[in-house]
């Protein structure tokens, strides 16, 4: 069986391409035209990791896929996440080809969040900060900036010196602290795998658009809940935040609507409130992605 590897995901997968097919994906995720169950996640005890199983099946996309994809956050010299996806025939179930998971895994989140932040933030947005200095802080700096003309871009991390390293890359201001990186920031991503808070309400401003990366188990957030519920809450899955997003779960705050509502015109986006897109990553996203990386790859 065919198998394609990072590198060659790399060379044929561009913002341009993907942030459109992500914004198709989540308005028909929406719209229940996906088959997806809420990922089922296997625990690892002694690491502290997990193995989540993520099917999906767009029947109009001809699309039946599913990613297997661990987070092992204390993973040292080595990336905390990596998958694999696995594609299959929609009228046999023949396997057709296995995909690396993980350059999908890390342009298609931030893709979905630059989706977010275009029907969320005002489009005149200046200061964009980011929380965390890891892979996805990196890619949403990509994304983000392939949509948005930003004047000032700043970048926190529980380590200075990799703030640093961020900002030196991206040619942004590494902060000192989380309050100093989010003043006055029109758009905020966290991006960290932090279990605790690390963003607070009375540091944001009244109207921007936070997208809540990180966070993705019931007892883990990133957000205060005074932030959260102070906030109108979109999120990507509402079956998936109330049983995985501990940003929803622990504060209780009301989910307003997916964010492929909003791109129905179901509901609003609201972008003179303070926003909270709450991702949490959906196999759509990655079934979509594949086959994007497959025709590109067939060109
Ligand atoms: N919503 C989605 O679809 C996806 C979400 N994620 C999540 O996004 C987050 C970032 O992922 P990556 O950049 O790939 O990970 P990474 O391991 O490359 O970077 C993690 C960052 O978080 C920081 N960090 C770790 N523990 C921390 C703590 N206790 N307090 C403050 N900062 C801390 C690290 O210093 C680093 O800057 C993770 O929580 C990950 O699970 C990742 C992929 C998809
Ligand atoms: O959607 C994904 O892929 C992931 N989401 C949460 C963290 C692990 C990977």
């Amino acid at each position: 069986m065919e198998f394609i590897p990072a590198d060659e995901v790399k060379r044929v997968l561009t913002f341009s391409s993907l942030i459109p097919v992500m914004e198709t994906a989540l308005k028909k995720f929406s719209n229940d035209q996906v088959v997806q169950p809420v990922r089922s996640v296997v625990h690892v005890k002694d690491s502290d990791g997990f193995l989540g199983v993520m099917p999906a099946l767009s029947s109009t996309d001809g699309t039946l896929a599913t990613k297997l994809v661990t987070f092992f956050p204390n993973n040292k010299g080595i990336p905390t996440h990596h998958a694999i996806i696995a594609m299959f025939n929609t009228s046999t179930g023949v396997p057709e080809l296995i995909m690396d998971g993980k350059v999908i895994t890390t342009m298609r989140t931030a893709a979905v969040s630059a989706v977010a932040t275009k029907y969320l933030a005002r489009s005149d947005s200046k200061i964009l900060a980011i929380l965390g200095a890891g892979v996805q802080a990196r890619s949403h700096f990509a994304a983000l900036t392939s949509l948005f003309n930003f004047d000032e871009v700043r970048v926190w991390s529980r380590t200075f010196t990799k703030a640093q390293e961020l900002a030196n890359e991206i040619s942004g201001k590494a902060c000192e602290t989380a309050s100093e990186a989010v003043k006055d920031a029109d758009v905020i991503v966290t991006v960290t795998a932090s279990p605790v808070p690390v963003l607070n309400k009375e540091w944001v401003k009244n109207g921007a658009h936070i997208n809540a990366v990180g966070a993705c188990r019931p007892d883990w957030h990133e957000i205060h809940p005074d932030l959260m519920n102070s906030s109108t809450v979109y999120v990507d899955s509402r079956a998936a935040a109330i049983k995985e997003s501990g940003d929803v779960i622990l504060s209780n705050a009301e989910i307003y609507a997916e964010i492929g509502e909003v791109m129905l015109g179901t509901k609003e986006g609201e972008k003179t409130k303070t926003t909270v897109f709450k991702s949490l990553g959906l196999a759509i996203e990655d079934a979509l992605s594949a086959k994007l990386v497959r025709e590109l790859l067939s060109k």
